[in-house]
């Protein structure tokens, strides 16, 4: 399963944990503003923004599973199994392929509320990639430097968009039934909680944190979701671009899937394989992924963004541990 944040300290960090048992091949892809996209049903864009992400690239095509562009606008697709449903073109609206959708919205748009206003009537269609590269059942996560975010799901029901009060998205159920269980956890808080519990009663505190003790530390993704929306919600804000960094993969290292929390078959475990986490503002992607901690870093302005090609980087690294003695 998945974990996205936009975290807001001075700058805005926009990332994901992607959580899976196989990699599709995916690289840090750095697609120009003159690389042509032919997509299915939208007229091709010859000319659009830069952006940078995770994708799997197939016959040249970046199929992006996160990424921002140059005007700092960010979205991320997760799993969305069991809840999601893509329909058929509908002829009287806009029909983006799901595998398309990322890379659409980055190539035109700036800002979220232009994503709001674009989905208004909007169909995400369930056409395949490739004949062996299904419509995976996404919904994403997509925010911008004005630190607000929204949430797209497309269900039986059809497609929602929902603002995110939260900035953080997980997988199912559906995202307003997310929403409506972080009320159980309330009395949640950072350190020392009250005694409400017991008033007349002289509880003693035996470890520091008792207020975080009802925290969930799940590997679901309702647990996931209320345990990254408290760490999000109260980590420090500095204004350290090394800082902020450092603190934005500590708050998605609290929903971390470690190889062995998460059984999906015989020897089979689903893992935290990498974490993006991307500039909005300074078009910086700093990653690191399950085999190697250190954190690394593609600036895309380093790129030439006026090119037509795309630029591949390795994302799946060996761990290089420093030894000191
Ligand atoms: C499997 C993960 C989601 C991880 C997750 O939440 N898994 C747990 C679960 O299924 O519950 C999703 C997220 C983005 C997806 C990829 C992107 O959408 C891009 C691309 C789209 C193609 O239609 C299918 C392949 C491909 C490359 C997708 C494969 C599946 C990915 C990698």
């Amino acid at each position: 399963m998945c974990t996205s944040i936009l975290y807001s300290p001075k700058d805005h960090y926009f990332g994901r944990n992607l959580d899976y048992e196989i990699a599709y091949g995916q690289k840090v892809v750095i697609t120009p503003k003159n690389y042509e996209f032919e997509f299915t049903d939208l007229p091709a864009e010859k000319s659009h923004y830069a952006m940078i992400g995770v994708a799997a690239v197939a016959d040249n095509t970046p199929l992006y599973c996160d990424a921002i562009n140059e005007k700092g606008l960010g979205v991320a697709g997760l799993s969305f199994a069991g809840q999601g449903k893509y329909f058929p073109n509908a002829a009287d609206k806009k029909n983006i392929a799901s595998f398309e959708f990322i890379s659409y919205l980055l190539a035109t748009y700036e800002t979220v509320d232009q994503v709001k206003e674009s989905l208004t009537n909007a169909n995400i269609s369930n056409v395949s990639f490739a004949k062996n590269t299904p419509a995976s059942e996404l919904h994403w996560l997509v925010g911008d430097k004005t630190g607000k975010s929204i949430v797209v799901e497309s269900d039986e029901k059809g497609l929602h968009v929902y603002n995110n009060p939260v900035n953080a998205l997980t997988n199912a159920p559906l995202f307003p039934e997310q929403l409506t269980n972080l009320a159980n956890y309330a009395s949640v808080v950072p350190g020392e909680p009250d005694n409400n519990f017991l008033p007349g009663v002289n509880l003693k505190l035996y470890s520091r944190s008792l207020g975080t003790h009802h925290l969930p530390g799940g590997m679901d993704s309702e647990s996931r979701f209320v345990k990254v929306c408290f760490a999000l919600n109260h980590a420090p804000k500095d204004s350290d671009e090394v800082e902020n960094v450092t603190n934005f993969f500590h708050i998605l290292e609290s929903v971390e899937q470690a190889k062995g929390m998460d059984q999906i078959g015989p020897n089979s475990f689903e893992y935290t394989m990498y974490t993006s986490c991307m500039n909005l503002e300074k078009g910086i992607l700093y990653f690191n992924c399950y085999d190697d901690s250190r954190i690394s870093a593609v600036d895309m302005n380093k790129e030439d963004l006026d090119s037509s090609d795309l630029v591949v980087y390795d994302l799946f690294k060996k761990q290089d541990i420093s030894f000191i003695n």
